[in-house]
Parts: structure tokens; sequence; C-alpha cells
């Protein structure tokens, strides 16, 4: 998978030389490439902005310079790209976001600052036949999109194949194949601060544990995301054995 962003800040994307999306970076599973938009621009201020029509406050990105970046991104292979941008105003990112966006051969994320980047780049690229995806990571406002770049990518990378070591893990996780959140989870030492393990967890009985862990599971998830279990479908419930 390639991802490529574009951004007035690469060195924020720096955390993404590290851990397991740093890794498969230098193992070739993911081609991750940042550029900066002022690379694109032509004045000796480099400037990437005006005020806004209409009036308001603040600065809004011009298209021009937007388009000249997103040309030369979009514009290699592979054929098919999906232009990621993350901004308040967009579709809720979710797990089920990732997912699909993970089954992508070729992400290009821009990341607006000031007032945001002009509505008719993504116009633009959508009416060329462009996938486009305007993806909020939840109801408050950053400075900039490079944060929600960085927690999207890490949400996405992690699910390309060979990314993680044990793929099995990704399926209890919160938000998994179950649509409920993880259940709490433990290790030695077996008494801390006074608090001990579910005895549960201690007995080797692997059914028992697995019926603890599910019941956990829609303990959790009825008491902190009640949405999430009205969401719930009746299959998943029967293939999870799954019990409200
Ligand atoms: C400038 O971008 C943002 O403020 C932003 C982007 C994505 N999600 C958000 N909740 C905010």
């Amino acid at each position: 998978m390639r991802i490529d962003v574009v951004t007035i800040f690469p060195d924020y994307l720096a955390a993404l030389d590290l851990s397991l999306v740093g890794k498969a970076r230098r193992t070739g599973l993911l081609d991750l490439r940042v550029h900066d938009l002022r690379d694109w621009t032509t004045d000796r201020h480099r400037t990437v902005d005006d005020t806004p029509f209409g009036g308001g406050a603040g600065m809004v990105m011009r298209p021009d310079i937007w388009g000249r970046a997103l040309d030369d991104v979009l514009g290699g292979p592979p054929a098919q790209s999906r232009l990621v941008v993350p901004t308040p105003s967009g579709e809720v990112f979710t797990q089920r976001h990732a997912e699909a966006l993970a089954g992508e051969e070729h992400l290009v994320f821009a990341c607006g600052r000031y007032e945001g980047i002009d509505a008719r780049v993504a116009e633009h690229y959508r009416a060329a036949g462009v996938p486009v995806s305007e993806l909020s990571i939840g109801d408050y406002v950053l400075n900039g999109g490079e944060v929600a770049a960085l927690v999207m990518i890490e949400a996405v990378a992690r699910l390309v194949p060979g990314m993680v070591g044990n793929p099995e893990s990704l399926v209890e996780e919160s938000h998994g194949a179950a649509g409920l959140l993880e259940y709490p989870v433990y290790t030695k030492p077996p008494e801390w601060a006074g608090l001990e393990v579910p005895e549960v967890l201690l007995s080797g009985h692997h059914g028992r544990v697995e019926r603890w862990r599910r019941d956990e599971a829609i303990t959790r998830t009825s008491a902190r995301r009640p949405d999430m279990i009205e969401a719930l479908d009746p299959a998943t419930l029967d293939k999870h054995d799954l019990r409200l």
C-alpha cells in the first residue's frame, strides 16, 4: 500500500517513522511519503493561503497550490488513488472506515491548515473521478489535519496484512469484528495494590475464560456505548455467542 501525505508541516508526520508503521516502511510493506505543500509554491514567500471570499476571519488554503501538488502526487502509479481530507466537517472516521481504507492501493492525505482548503479542490478531484473522503476523527477542532492524518494512518496501516504479528488479535479488539468494546485485560502480578485478578482468568479453563470475556465485553459496551449495543445485529450476537 502506498500512502502520501501533503502538509505544510512535514515534521508533524515524523511519528510515522516509529514503531510498527516505521518498521513497515523499512520492510517495504508500506510505501509512505510525506510532501511539503510549499514545494509547489512559486512566489518567494512560498505562500499557500489567502483571504476568504465573502469575508470572515482567518485564511483559506489556495486551490491552485493544492491542485499542482495533488496532480503530481495523484498522477503517478498506482492507477486508483483515494484522496482523504481530514476535516472537522467530515463524516466521522470509524473502524469501518479504517477497514475500507486498508483495502485501497493508494491513499493521499491532504492536511489543511488555517480555515481549511478551498472547497473547489475536493470538488475538482471528485469530478475528475478521484474518490474523495472528507473525514473527521471526532467532534472537536484541531489546528490542522496532520494529527488526524496520523490517527487515520495508524488505524489503517495496522490492518494491512503482515503489519501486526498476530492477525487474530485484530478480531477481539474494541470496535473489532464483534462490534463491541474489548474486555478488561490483566497480567502479573496476580495481586497489586490490594487488587486481585478475576479468579476465572487464573482457572486455566479456556471455555470459562472465553465466556467471561464475552460477558465483560457486553457489560462494558452496554455501560459505555449503548449506541453500539443498539447497532448490533442478531447475526453478530449469534456468530460470537454473545448474550445481551
Ligand atoms: C483542521 O482539521 C481539523 O481540525 C480536524 C480534522 C479531522 N478531524 C477533526 N475532528 C478535526
